[in-house]
């Protein structure tokens, strides 16, 4: 696990900004493609306006990455909770982006079928070989959670490599979500973090003992890939190793 924590957003987002080009150019070298799963929320909407920007959007043959989704919440794409239309705004669009590349979670559908069918789209994608993203892109959030694994919810127990829907009681909400195994199995996973709020969060899950149930991001921790944190000084500020 290797953290990367820098005085300021701007640096952060900079920093990981970089990494991405790094790992897309590494994928795209060795296996002619670079597969990434997108995390929503708010964090990474700055992420995906600066790869966009001038300062990146000519490091990348964008018509070789490919655009998955970490989770999705149960709402319309045009809805203005949808991480699809985030990242549509912010990065997709800007780059002009072929829609083929891109994956989003089809929430027309009931959530266990929008889930099954998210599945079976990250499987066909990466045909016979194992589901493996280049890169995971994750936030947190300040109840531990990562993608859509809440505190307390049934997806946690998953021991699947697939795409889940889960009902989330504080939400209220049904989401869609790659399931801890799924995430695991990546080559890269980064998580990008910012912020007072999130620093218990961050301890919690870098440094408390094992609690899964009450802080689900501990469950990421890829298999055989490596493991990022990207954080502003204010979210590690909790942090007695840094
Ligand atoms: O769909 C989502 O909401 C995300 O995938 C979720 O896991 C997010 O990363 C955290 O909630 C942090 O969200 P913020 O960046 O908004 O704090």
């Amino acid at each position: 696990m290797k953290l990367h924590i820098s005085p300021v957003t701007s640096v952060v987002l900079r920093s990981l900004a970089e990494y991405f080009v790094v790992t897309a150019t590494q994928a795209i070298s060795t296996h002619g493609r670079f597969t990434v799963a997108l995390s929503g929320g708010s964090s990474p909407k700055k992420l995906y306006e600066l790869l966009a920007s001038a300062d990146f959007k000519d490091q990348l043959d964008w018509q070789k990455v490919y655009f998955f989704f970490g989770d999705e919440r149960n709402v319309p794409h045009t809805s203005p909770d949808s991480n699809y239309l985030m990242a549509k705004t912010a990065l997709f669009d800007p780059l002009h982006i072929n829609p083929a590349q891109v994956f989003a979670v089809d929430t027309s559908l009931p959530p266990t079928e929008a889930a099954a069918h998210y599945t079976t789209a990250v499987n066909q994608h990466f045909g016979n070989e194992q589901a493996r993203f280049d890169l995971i892109l994750l936030g947190l959030g300040d109840n531990s959670h990562t993608a859509s694994l809440f505190p307390y919810t049934t997806v946690l127990g998953a021991k699947t490599a697939d795409v889940q829907a889960v009902y989330v009681e504080e939400l209220k909400a049904d989401r869609i979500t790659l399931t801890a195994p799924l995430i695991n199995q990546a080559r890269a996973i980064a998580f990008l973090v910012f912020g007072e709020d999130k620093a218990l969060a961050v301890r919690h899950i870098l440094e408390d003992p094992e609690n899964i149930e009450n802080f689900p991001a501990q469950l990421v921790s890829p298999t055989d890939g490596e493991l990022h944190w990207f954080l502003d000084a204010a979210a590690a500020s909790r942090l007695t190793q840094q």
